[in-house]
């Protein structure tokens, strides 16, 4: 559905966007994710025809099954510009009307719509009245009035509390089994586990796109989960096997090499200190240690 070969955009010196190749599949629920400044806004913008890129090429392409009655694709910007001094229902004729929409289709789409947000029962409330979270839902709804094909969403829930986070995927999932195309950026890992392929974007460039459980099978180092009678931080960071510590509650999580040697150099560590081991286990990696091990490679 979207295919982009080599794309490419410079801002003066800086390259925001370095020869990304993206390919989007109709039916994907796709994750670009990334830290601040990674280019992954640079990048939805050039897909979305708002900017032109330096070089490459971008084709977006909807399956003739799902052309027929829908409309192209549905984007909802980083900064969403509602008019705040307008109603919910007052924004969405708004935006229906930019797309051309007659007034009884709008009507009966946003009810639908407005069902599947949850904000049925603030068609009357003012725009600025909203909460963060649903302000993010009265956007998507705007963004879903064409009946898109393909929703392209800009860190849509940036800012917004965990459990608003929590709904407005669900509603990303129920688009998606209804047959939508989503390409989403954010730079919560945990949403990234939410999509159904994830492309890492870092200084502009896009590396490993997979699974999120082909990313973690992937995964280079083996992670240790220890407990101990310390909090000495910087305690195991000397050790050969070992590639970085974090502290996660009360216990370490050792990103090592090699399993056996880690553990033999960590017991050895605390044994010579005087201080008690708790407990020590391996642990599976998460969407976080993935990237920071991608980030850390600088894999292209
Ligand atoms: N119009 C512009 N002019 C100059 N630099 C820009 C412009 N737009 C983006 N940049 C720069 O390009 C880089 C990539 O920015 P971009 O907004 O695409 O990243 P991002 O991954 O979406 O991060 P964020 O979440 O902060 O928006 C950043 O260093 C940013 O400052």
């Amino acid at each position: 559905m979207i295919k982009t070969e080599s794309l490419c955009k410079r801002f003066g010196a800086l390259t925001a966007v370095d020869r990304v190749s993206l390919h989007v599949e109709a039916g994907d629920i796709f994750g670009l994710v990334g830290p601040d400044g990674a280019g992954k806004t640079t990048l939805i913008r050039m897909i979305c025809g708002l900017i032109t890129p330096d070089s490459g090429s971008i084709d977006l392409r909807i399956p003739r099954q799902l052309a027929s009655d829908k409309g192209f694709f549905g984007y909802m910007p980083q900064k969403f510009s509602l008019y705040g001094d307008l109603t919910v229902m007052e924004n969405i004729s708004f935006f229906g009307s930019m797309y051309g929409l007659s007034r009884e289709v709008i009507r009966q789409r946003a009810d639908q719509i407005l069902q599947i947000t949850n904000l049925i029962n603030f068609k009357q409330s003012y725009a600025d009245n909203l909460s963060g979270g649903m302000k993010q839902k009265l956007a998507l709804t705007c963004a879903l009035i064409s009946r898109p094909a393909l929703l392209v969403l800009d860190e849509p829930t940036f800012g917004v509390d965990p459990e608003s986070r929590k709904e407005f995927w669900k509603i990303l999932y129920r688009l998606n089994r209804e047959g939508m195309t989503i390409l989403v950026s954010t730079p919560y890992m945990d949403e990234a586990e939410l999509c159904k392929k994830v492309g890492f974007m870092n200084n502009g460039k896009l590396a490993a796109v997979e699974t999120p459980k082909q990313l973690k099978a992937n995964y280079p180092y083996r992670i240790l989960e220890v407990k101990a009678t310390t909090r000495e931080p910087e305690i195991f960071n000397h050790l050969e096997e070992v590639i970085d510590t974090n502290f996660y509650g009360d216990k370490y999580h050792v990103v090592v090499t090699d399993r056996t040697r880690a553990e033999e150099a960590i017991l050895a560590t605390l044994s010579r200190q005087g201080i008690q081991l708790l407990s020590l286990q391996e642990i599976p990696p998460s969407m976080e240690d993935v990237f920071v091990a991608l980030a850390e490679l600088e894999v292209m």
